[in-house]
């Protein structure tokens, strides 16, 4: 009897799930470039943190910058568009991403990286996602946070002021149109008391 109760309390406890798409609301940023916005769109995102904190291969990474190899500042790992991925619930939520989005993507999104900040310390520098096909055409790329907030900063490239998005929880941002060109991202080091984030980013072949 113990027994049953604890494993159904367990089971209620891991619900971890998506809700629907249809609450995303758009910010159009200019130069063609827009995010939608869906605050909690996955539910049990603490149990989601959780699992994937455990269970994914982290890697630290080490970069050459300024003549000389740096820790790259983040957790990473990376999931082709054939690698199962970590947990069921990100398949579904790329195969949502796709449908929703399908008519102005034109293709699904296939990849996901994943980027885990341990604490405040941890940080992506300003950049678009330019490496692929973001550098010349208009692509997507959707984001699902989990774990504590982190802001998301955006900035025209070439200056202009920062918008600032509080993400993590279950949110989700998509970045659209030209925003990995005229646009530029970065979750910015905090001095504050900061718990840990992990973000998964879905983005279609070729993008990067
Ligand atoms: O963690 C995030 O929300 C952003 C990560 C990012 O910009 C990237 O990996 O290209
Ligand atoms: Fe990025």
């Amino acid at each position: 009897m113990g027994a049953y109760l604890q494993g159904s309390l367990f089971d209620q406890a891991d619900d971890i799930g998506l809700g629907s798409l249809r609450g995303t609301r758009r910010t159009e940023l200019g130069s063609g470039a827009w995010i939608d916005l869906l605050p909690g769109w996955l539910r049990g995102a603490d149990d989601l943190f959780t699992r994937l904190v455990a269970e994914v291969p982290w890697k630290a990474e080490r970069r050459h910058m300024y003549e000389q190899m740096v820790d790259v500042p983040r957790l990473l790992a990376f999931y082709g568009a054939e690698d199962p991925l970590p947990h069921p619930v990100l398949s579904e939520a790329r195969e949502a991403l796709s449908a929703y989005y399908a008519t102005e993507l034109g293709e699904p999104f296939t990849t996901a990286g994943l980027c885990y900040y341990r604490d405040g310390r941890d940080s992506v520098a300003w950049h678009g996602d330019r490496i692929g096909r973001g550098g010349t055409e208009d692509t997507m790329v959707a984001i699902l946070s989990v774990g504590a907030p982190r802001d998301l900063l955006l900035r025209p490239r070439g200056g202009g002021s920062a918008l600032r998005r509080p993400l993590g929880h279950g949110d989700l941002l998509v970045m659209g149109g030209s925003c990995q060109r005229t646009w530029e991202h970065a979750i910015p080091k905090s001095s504050r008391a900061t718990g840990p984030r992990i973000s998964v980013q879905f983005r279609p072949s070729g993008v990067a």
